[in-house]
């Protein structure tokens, strides 16, 4: 990966010890900054049949194990990324035995929580990022309760206002998903100067697609046929959303994939659909964020978790 792409977290998903250890180590060449466990996805594809993702949080005693052998075959910072519960198994206890086992059976230091349970009762995993509830009191009780460890909040987060809202109060990170896949160009044009505090570069689409290009081509069929065209156009596909030329664009972009051989000429033919002052607008204003997004989260807080921890040991 070039420099600008770093710092990039690798994901894993997994539940043979064996397996997790050859994936790390054949991760290692590419100099990944962290490693990440996936105890969090509900699709039926990886959950079910006692699989993995989000159904490894039933059984802490083998994450901590799995964490342990990802930490011993990577000199990189290792992490977890989970749901606050899975079905009936929601309790906050159960979260924290969870945190607290996973921590203890491991070097494992940050977790990224999505605050909503996963159903695995069959609805999909779209409805499993809307239909359980946020519970953002969770996360922070989180912090409350394990202050040596690091927690980033995830989960129905949509502009930097938000994000800011949620450092404020104490996040040590905020991972956003669907927001800044959707709705890039307007979510996350105001990071380095709203979260960062960077002076504002004035970028446009116009630069951003020229750096694009190059980097795009340079990758272009790098292993064999892989990546694509698509492959390579899928991030930006909502870089217009909403804006003049959008759907033009789109159906300008599903004639080029199936001729186009690099990503200069794809978009010499389908960038014509865009004004050209929209091409060479700057970000414009941050859409604000939702002011009662966190408002009852610190007095709906569970109470702390403490007599617990010495009935997991003796479990464990
Ligand atoms: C299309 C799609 C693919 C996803 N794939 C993964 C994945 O591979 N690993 C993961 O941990 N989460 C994955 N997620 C979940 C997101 O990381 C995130 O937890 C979820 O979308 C909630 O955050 P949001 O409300 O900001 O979107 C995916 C989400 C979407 C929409």
């Amino acid at each position: 990966f070039s420099p600008e792409q770093h710092p990039i977290v690798l994901q894993i998903g997994g539940n043979n010890l064996n397996n997790i250890a050859k994936a790390v180590e054949l991760a290692k060449p590419y100099g990944y900054d962290e490693i990440n466990l996936n105890c969090g996805c509900p699709s039926s594809k990886v959950a079910g049949h006692g699989c993995f993702g989000v159904r490894l949080m039933l059984d802490p005693k083998f994450v901590g194990e799995a964490m342990s052998v990802i930490a011993a075959n990577t000199d990189v910072p290792v992490s977890v990324k989970c749901r606050i519960g899975v079905d009936d198994h929601d309790s906050y206890n159960e979260l924290c035995d969870f945190v607290y086992k996973v921590s203890s059976l491991s070097p494992t230091r940050h977790f990224i929580i999505h605050s909503r349970k996963a159903l695995l009762n069959g609805i999909s995993p779209a409805e499993n990022r809307e239909i359980p509830p946020l519970k953002y009191e969770y996360f922070y009780a989180l912090m409350r309760d394990f202050p040596d460890l690091r927690f980033t909040i995830n989960g129905g987060i949509k502009t930097v206002d938000e994000a800011n809202a949620a450092l404020r109060l104490g996040a040590h990170g905020v991972m956003v998903g669907r927001s800044a896949y959707q709705n890039p160009w307007r979510t996350l044009g105001h990071v380095d100067t709203a979260i960062y505090g960077a002076p504002s570069s004035g970028i446009t689409r116009r630069q951003v697609l020229e750096q694009y290009q190059v980097y795009g081509d340079s990758i272009l069929g790098k292993y064999g046929n892989r990546p694509s065209i698509r492959e390579v156009v899928k991030p930006l596909l909502h870089l217009f959303y909403t804006d003049p030329g959008n759907g033009p664009w789109k159906r300008k972009a599903d004639a080029a994939f199936q001729h186009c051989k690099t990503i200069k000429s794809f978009f010499d033919e389908t960038l014509v659909a865009i004004p050209d002052y929209i091409l060479d607008a700057p970000v414009a204003e941050s859409p604000p964020g939702r002011e009662d997004l966190f408002v009852n989260t610190l007095s709906l807080m569970p109470p702390p978790y403490e007599d617990t921890e010495q009935k997991v040991l003796l479990e464990a």
